[in-house]
């Protein structure tokens, strides 16, 4: 037995008749971490989630959570609790009542559940607000109010499906935030579903980047932004150029590009190009350029450098990169 509660999927398989929405992934995610799942509309991370929240049987494999194997164990009895998207409130009910909502469903007597659901929102820093409706709270709120729900069956996994995406881009940067404080207080491992590389890189711990119902690539945000494996991690993930080279395709990052006036000795880190546009992002210049090899990429230039030596659309210019910031990618 593992006495660690850690998180594992065994060759895990979904079906819908006959097509594969989930192809076999294997996956470990360690107790206590933050793992996000990410990926494009259809990959299959909602399925996946779902599988281990027990809201969808699996077709085939394991699902292993600190040693026991819950693949077919009805979802109250998993140790799992899922945070919907748009938090799935019930509007007629209370803050309090909506937090202590399943406790009722499992028999717990109303004093008892009042007053832990009670105590939970007083965590969230909600107790004040128990009384009032859903409609009532801000976004905000009713995110806390939500994760005080999900919490309050003592999970030792919080599942997340795409819990910031109804909100407005500055709340969803606030709520990330407290998202990622929550986790941390409450040491617990959550697993949160998300179409957004930025979301993922600014929560994980890990992060398991999927296409087609299969893992393209795992491990920390830094890892899998600096050494892309594959060409759609690469491009999924952004930042970085695809580029064919004697060594096949590579991935370069846009910032670690380097642009010259100069035609410089040919060789594989050398791409003479010639500029289609610039755009001012602030802080940095977005060049866009055109070469015979690569019909477009991108060069991220400092405000400063940009600057001191501007680029116009139609400038000549050669690309280059040290060879160590070449990534070759699987085929
Ligand atoms: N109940 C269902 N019946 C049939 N096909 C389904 C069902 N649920 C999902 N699918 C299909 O399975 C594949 C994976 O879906 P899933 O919802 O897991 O992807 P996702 O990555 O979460 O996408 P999104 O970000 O759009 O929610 C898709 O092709 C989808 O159309």
């Amino acid at each position: 037995m593992n006495p660690r509660t850690d998180l594992e999927l065994v060759h895990l398989v979904k079906r819908y008749g006959d097509a594969v929405a989930v192809a076999g992934i294997d996956l470990k995610i360690a107790a206590g971490s933050y793992c996000c799942l990410l990926g494009p509309s259809g990959c299959g991370k909602t399925s996946t989630l779902r599988m281990i929240a027990g809201h969808e049987l699996a077709s085939e494999g394991d699902i292993v959570l600190g040693g026991r194997n819950i693949t077919n164990l009805p979802a109250s009895e998993r140790g799992t609790a899922m945070m919907f998207q748009s938090y799935a409130l019930f509007p007629h009910l209370s803050a309090l009542d909506n937090v202590a909502f399943s406790l009722k469903m499992r028999g717990v007597d109303k004093a008892a559940r009042q007053k832990k659901a009670a105590d939970l929102l007083e965590r969230v820093s909600l107790g004040h607000l128990a009384h009032r409706k859903p409609a009532e709270l801000s976004g905000g709120q009713q995110q806390r109010v939500a994760l005080a729900r999900a919490l309050i069956t003592e999970p030792k996994v919080l599942l997340l499906d795409e819990p910031l995406s109804a909100l407005d881009p500055f709340l969803r940067i606030k709520m990330r935030a407290e998202l990622k404080g929550w986790q941390t207080s409450l040491g617990m491992t959550f697993i949160h579903v998300t179409h957004s590389q930025e979301e993922a890189m600014a929560l994980a711990d890990q992060v398991v980047v999927m296409s087609q119902g299969r893992i393209e690539q795992d491990g920390s945000p830094h890892s899998v932004f600096n050494a892309p494996r594959s060409e759609f991690v690469a491009r999924f993930m952004g930042g970085h150029n695809v580029i064919p080279s004697s060594r096949g395709l590579v991935a370069v990052r846009a910032d670690k590009t380097r642009l010259s006036r100069d035609p410089l000795p040919a060789g594989d880190t050398v791409l003479p190009a010639t500029v289609r546009a610039t755009e001012y992002q602030g802080t940095y210049v977005l060049l866009t350029l055109h070469s015979a090899a690569v019909d477009e990429f991108n060069v991220v230039l400092p405000e400063a450098a940009f600057e001191a030596q501007p680029w116009q659309p139609g400038d000549s210019a050669c690309a280059h990169w040290d060879a160590a910031d070449m990534h070759p990618l699987a085929a």
